[in-house]
């Protein structure tokens, strides 16, 4: 029987930590954010993010989601300022999503779920690569954007129209000059927190920064011009992400999302 990790009721987060030590570790994400309880951090700096779609390389199905991978071979798509030190190179990006429209997300607000969740995952570049990086406490910043059903989102479709040619876990197609900027919302002020990757291995290495501000999607958009619904079934071999969030850390604002 396959050992491998997934959403299931045999191999699901609750299951985790049976292979995956740091599952029991102090900074484990996801987490819920309690607003109120959020401190306000007037140290922390505006995002600053520079992404060149000439870095868009693929778009891969691995199994559990799939991701849009950037060449990171130097600092032509980078995020600095924020709450981070340096300057830390966009790897990837990918999406967790539920079974149906009131959840999917991985953290939650106020302990509320979304419906979608996207990652953009950067790596330090004090270390050699991502791969050097994912295991140090510095190592990797993951902005984090919250998706809600509403209005279609036109440059979230383009990614949409590629899943068409990654059905299958493996699978990956040529993925160019996407602007992963036009994804973002138009405010930049955020929840941050020093958390994990939210699957396994579960390494303790990322500043999460959780962008407050949402970005829809419409409940019918989906893979090709059919506009099928992103879902389980959509996704022959992609599983909605069912994994629930805890209490863990408590996330700090940023300058810019005190109350006006
Ligand atoms: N949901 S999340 O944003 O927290 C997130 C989850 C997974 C990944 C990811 O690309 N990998 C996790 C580690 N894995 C392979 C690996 C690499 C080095 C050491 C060991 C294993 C790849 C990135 C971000
Ligand atoms: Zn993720």
């Amino acid at each position: 029987m396959s050992n491998a990790w997934g959403y299931g009721p045999t191999n699901g987060p609750d299951t985790w930590m049976e292979r995956f030590p740091n599952a029991k570790g102090p900074r484990q994400s996801p987490i819920n954010i309690v607003t109120m309880e959020a401190q306000f951090d007037p140290s922390l700096k505006p995002l600053k993010i520079k992404y060149d779609p000439y870095n868009s390389r693929d778009i891969l199905n691995n199994g559990q989601s799939f991701q849009v991978d950037f060449v990171d071979d130097t600092d032509s798509s980078t995020l600095t300022g924020g709450p981070i030190c340096g300057t830390y190179r966009l790897n990837q990006f990918h999406f967790h999503w539920g079974a149906s429209d009131d959840r999917g997300s991985e953290h939650n607000v106020d302990g509320a779920q979304f419906p979608c969740e996207l990652h953009l995952v950067h790596w330090n570049t004090k270390y050699s690569s991502f791969r050097e990086a994912a295991d140090k406490d510095d190592g990797l910043a993951v902005i984090g954007v919250f998706l809600k059903i509403g209005a279609p989102n036109h440059q979230l479709q383009k990614v949409l129209d590629a899943l068409d040619f990654v059905k299958t876990k493996g699978k990956q197609t040529t993925f160019s000059n996407f602007d992963a900027k036009t994804l973002l919302p138009h405010s930049l002020d955020y929840w941050t927190y020093e958390g994990s990757l939210t699957t396994p291995p579960l390494l303790e290495s990322v500043t999460w920064i959780v962008l407050r501000e949402v970005i829809s999607v419409s409940s019918v958009q989906g893979p090709g011009r059919g506009g099928s619904r992103l879902s389980r079934d959509t996704q022959t071999s992609l599983s909605p992400d069912t994994s629930s969030s805890s209490s863990g850390g408590s996330p700090r604002r940023s300058q810019a999302s005190r109350e006006t």
